[in-house]
């Protein structure tokens, strides 16, 4: 299999979470959350070419955490989309194929499996179209009134929650992120400009754990999550979800 191309949107200044520096510069375990996450992407492939996207006027990023060899920095964009455009741009000055693949990955998501890493790469390796893991919705899902109160109770068949990991072939990508652009849409993840085109990415199931930090409660809870699968005691789960 080829090695992929690895895209690391890293340019967020954590308005969320509402620390006194961007959120990949937090600590866990005495590790950046910067670092945790290029670590895990490096185990699961350690031959690929890292695309880090980071703000132009970052002063918290030391090259010391890129476990990688193969690895260049990007300037960041107003938004996760324009990181991400940024890189394919980088890529592509670097003569790289329409067909080469893409796996683009939240740098606020340390606790990625590796094996759900190769597996995402087994399947859209073989896939046309390209794909994302994804989690089935486990809550009873409301919608709101726009007051406070609930409006209906949606029905959670068939939902999942979008994770990263989202792989996709370099051209598929550059063209959907392109007509969204154009079309004005601001998308959050890949896959929903490559949907806009009238594709259909795979959902690749994950682990729930695969959290994106996000609100200030997360940091901790990620915390756990590392140290639990450290020390071996989180069973895997697929198999539930599959
Ligand atoms: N202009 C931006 C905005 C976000 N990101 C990255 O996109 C990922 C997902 O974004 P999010 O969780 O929203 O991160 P922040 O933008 O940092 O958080 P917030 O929206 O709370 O400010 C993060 O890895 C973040 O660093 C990026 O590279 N460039
Ligand atoms: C790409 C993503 O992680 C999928 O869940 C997410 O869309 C990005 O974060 P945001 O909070 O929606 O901006």
């Amino acid at each position: 299999m080829p090695t992929p191309w690895l895209v690391v949107p890293a340019a967020g200044c954590g308005r969320r979470m509402g620390a006194d520096r961007p959120k990949q510069y937090l600590t866990l375990g005495g590790r950046t959350v910067l670092a945790h996450t290029l670590s895990r992407l490096h185990a699961a492939f350690p031959e690929a070419r890292l695309c880090l996207c980071l703000d132009a006027e970052d002063d918290h990023f030391d090259p010391a955490w890129v476990p990688f060899s193969d690895w260049r920095r990007v300037d960041g964009g107003a938004e996760r989309v324009d990181s991400v455009v940024n890189a394919l741009e980088a890529i592509v000055a670097e003569g790289a194929d329409e067909q080469a693949l893409v796996l683009v990955h939240d740098v606020a998501r340390p606790c990625v499996d590796v094996s759900d890493l190769a597996r995402l790469f087994a399947v859209v390796s073989d896939d046309p179209v390209g794909g994302l893991l994804a989690a089935p919705v486990a809550d009873t899902m409301k919608r709101d009134d726009g007051a406070g109160q609930v409006a209906s109770t949606e029905d959670r068949a068939g939902l999942w929650h979008a994770l990263t990991p989202q792989g996709f072939r370099l051209g598929v990508l550059r063209r959907a992120l392109a007509r969204a652009h154009a079309d004005g849409v601001v998308v959050t993840d890949e896959a929903s400009a490559v949907e806009a085109l009238g594709l259909s990415p795979r959902l690749v199931p994950g682990r729930r754990d695969n959290l994106k930090i996000t609100h200030p409660e997360d940091l901790a809870l990620a915390g756990q999550i590392l140290a639990a699968q450290a020390s071996g005691v989180v069973p895997t789960g697929h198999e539930e979800c599959r």
